[in-house]
């Protein structure tokens, strides 16, 4: 098949052109992580809802606005740039969505007035009987209601209290498609947990699935709201002191609770001797971070467009659609801490540009919890948390004897006890860490190598439109195809090497992105699309090739076995070291301003077992190609877009 768009043949070399026409050894590099392979699900089976803990479909979803609050009244609006809401996330402040739209939100709210009336009187499995009264709150799912004991029971608290709460949830809700609400098995795990109400019954009335559980007071949210919406930094210190306790244990269980919010903190009931200490409620999102037979953690993953939490308190990592960890919870909790101390976060309200999101963030931070948030936002995947260390950052805003403060610190006193002071050492032998999230946004070329045996590979880059057939054209007649392309700064970079297997390539320079007319000529033609770059100023380039390889991964039969993206807005360092551990290799990368992706790919071809580097660097990595080269390693994709130094 004829090039259609071949440009004047130019034999003359340009200043920016490097070839790699040495000739080398035939040694393939080996892979340094070979047998480490362990192939992951297929994204097309199971759960897609990350650390599932059961095998059951994927929850309807937990799609509704929880309480109308007076912070709903103001829309949020999320900035692409934010650093935190990546896809379709533009919910109102306090939905919880599993990869849901807006749209579908609206509509499982208009459901609402179809549920069956609440009953007068609850009576479930040995339970006492309770007259249903006040409201104590509602959530995206359940009714919470006062229940006071008519009969049976004699006592004042526990399963016999004159007071409880009951969590009501209508049979045909979200939570219940598959039968009770999956929040009554993680409660069943966790009951007893410290600093979680204790459920003492549970069963289905009627049309309801009911849970009896011990009666709280108000939340965090309420808290706040009734004291000007600004709480005192030694209140918040100890909300975090304790939180990180009852934290600490429900982790200890196994459990991640995936929806840490100042409105699922609860105080116990007014005027009793827990009206100062902190309980966490609503454990319908809550999720295994261990596999409970083999005590591993579970799987690293991500899926972009799988969401679940509260867009305003969720982690970035939540946003970007990551397995939930331990780390997500702390996180949350930084961002509730903020909240409560400030007011505020800095994403709600306007659109947050490059840059903001960092250093209005630890503007609005007091020393011990900007240390807070730079330790949570620097974990990694799997790291234990270091409970004991980040209890003691808070150490000196706890000014008040114990009888006086506002909240109640009792968890991290049983550990470092003294006098009612904590104790806790924060001596730390560790490196200090590289700021990693809150760094500083940067801009560079990522360039991804693989190992191969030996070929020819050459690349041209600050090439501008008008001369970027002449240097294709040189390289087609030395033989060479297409492999990468790339942008920066509306000049383009091209690859080509020896190795692509195509047999036929053509190219087009559109000012319009993917100009479709010319796409489906050249499919019609058997031609497909093999890499595909755009410039910042609207501008694409499009090569498709023809040839044995390609046209088979293009039609029927990929030589990958399973695909996943990273994405991220920064490179996402450990996001590939996880995937390169468990057999993927970049087999894509795109980047823009504000954001990276790859694409990995698992080979058909378990004896391909290839090393693969990547690269950041401010300027074209031509003096790193070279040394690449001579261990043959071969650029396989390059891109230049968003990082973070
Ligand atoms: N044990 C309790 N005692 C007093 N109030 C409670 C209790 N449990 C829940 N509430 C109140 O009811 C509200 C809703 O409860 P919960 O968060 O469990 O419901 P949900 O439908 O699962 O909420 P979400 O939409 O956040 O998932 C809480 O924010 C709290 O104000």
């Amino acid at each position: 098949m004829p090039d259609l768009r071949r440009g004047v043949r130019q034999a003359k070399k340009a200043n920016n052109v490097e070839d790699n026409a040495a000739v080398l050894a035939p040694t393939t590099r080996r892979g340094t992580r070979r047998g480490k392979a362990q192939a992951l699900k297929s994204p097309a089976a199971g759960p897609a809802v990350p650390g599932y803990p059961y095998p059951m479909p994927r929850p309807a979803g937990r799609g509704r606005g929880s309480r109308p609050t007076d912070q709903d009244k103001n829309p949020e609006i999320f900035g692409a740039g934010v650093g935190r809401t990546p896809l379709n996330l533009d919910v109102g402040v306090n939905q919880l969505v599993v990869g849901k739209s807006a749209e579908k939100l609206a509509a499982d709210a208009e459901d609402e007035g179809s549920t069956s009336p609440l009953p007068e009187r609850v009576q479930v499995g040995n339970s006492p009987s309770y007259k249903l009264e006040r409201k104590l709150g509602k959530g995206g799912f359940g009714q919470v209601y006062v229940g006071r004991r008519v009969t049976g029971g004699s006592g004042n608290t526990g399963p016999d209290a004159l007071e409880v709460a009951l969590k009501l949830e209508h049979r045909n809700g979200k939570g219940c498609s598959y039968g009770p609400p999956y929040e009554w098995q993680v409660y069943s795990t966790l009951n007893g947990c410290y600093g979680v109400p204790m459920v003492h019954h549970k069963g289905r009335q009627g049309d309801y699935y009911i849970l009896v559980m011990d009666k709280l007071g108000p939340s965090l949210w309420d808290v706040w709201n009734s004291s000007n919406q600004i709480l005192s930094e030694e209140m918040v210190a100890c909300i975090a002191v304790e939180a990180l306790s009852i934290l600490e244990q429900l982790h200890l269980r196994g459990f991640v609770h995936g929806d840490v919010k100042p409105e699922n903190f609860l105080l116990g009931q007014p005027g009793t001797p827990n009206e100062k200490k902190l309980y966490l409620v609503d454990l319908g999102l809550a999720s295994k971070w261990r596999d409970t037979s083999s005590g591993n953690h579970v799987d690293y993953d991500q899926k972009p467009d799988v969401f679940r939490g509260t867009v305003r308190y969720a982690s970035v990592h939540a946003h970007l659609g990551r397995t939930g960890s331990r780390r997500d919870d702390l996180e949350s909790l930084a961002y509730t801490l903020v909240f409560l101390l400030r007011g505020k976060l800095p994403w709600q309200g306007f659109i947050v540009k490059d840059g903001d999101f960092s250093d209005l963030l630890c503007y609005l931070c007091p020393s011990p919890f900007k240390q807070f948030l730079e330790m949570v936002t620097n974990m990694k995947f799997d790291e234990e948390p270091n409970y004991l260390k980040l209890i003691g950052l808070f150490e000196n805003c706890l000014v008040s004897s114990a009888s006086l403060r506002p909240v109640k610190i009792d968890g991290a006193l049983k550990v470092g006890q003294k006098r009612g002071r904590l104790l806790i050492d924060l001596e730390d032998d560790a490196q200090p860490r590289k700021k990693i999230r809150l760094g500083t946004p940067a801009t560079q070329w990522i360039s991804i190598y693989t190992s191969r045996t030996p070929m020819k590979q050459r690349y041209y880059y600050n090439v501008m439109d008008t001369r970027l057939h002449q240097h294709v054209e040189k390289g087609k007649n030395d033989g060479l195809n297409i492999s990468c392309v790339a942008s920066a700064l509306n000049l383009w970079a091209i690859v080509m090497d020896a190795g692509t297997g195509f047999t036929s390539q053509v190219y087009e320079l559109s000012p319009v992105f993917l100009h479709k007319e010319w796409i489906m000529e050249q499919w019609e033609k058997n031609y497909y699309i093999t890499s595909l770059a755009g410039a910042s100023n609207g501008s694409a380039l499009v090569v498709m090739s023809k040839g044995s390889r390609w046209g088979i991964v293009m039609s029927r039969d990929a030589p990958y076995s399973n695909q996943v993206v990273e994405l991220d807005f920064l490179y996402p360092s450990e996001g590939i070291h996880r995937r390169w551990e468990n057999g993927y290799r970049i087999t894509a990368a795109a980047a823009t301003e504000d954001q990276a992706a790859f694409i990995l790919s698992t080979s058909k071809k378990r004896s391909q077992d290839v090393t693969q580097e990547t690269l950041r660097t401010s300027a074209f990595p031509s003096t790193h190609v070279k040394e690449k080269w001579s261990k043959n390693l071969y650029i396989a994709s390059i891109c230049y877009g968003r990082t973070v130094s």
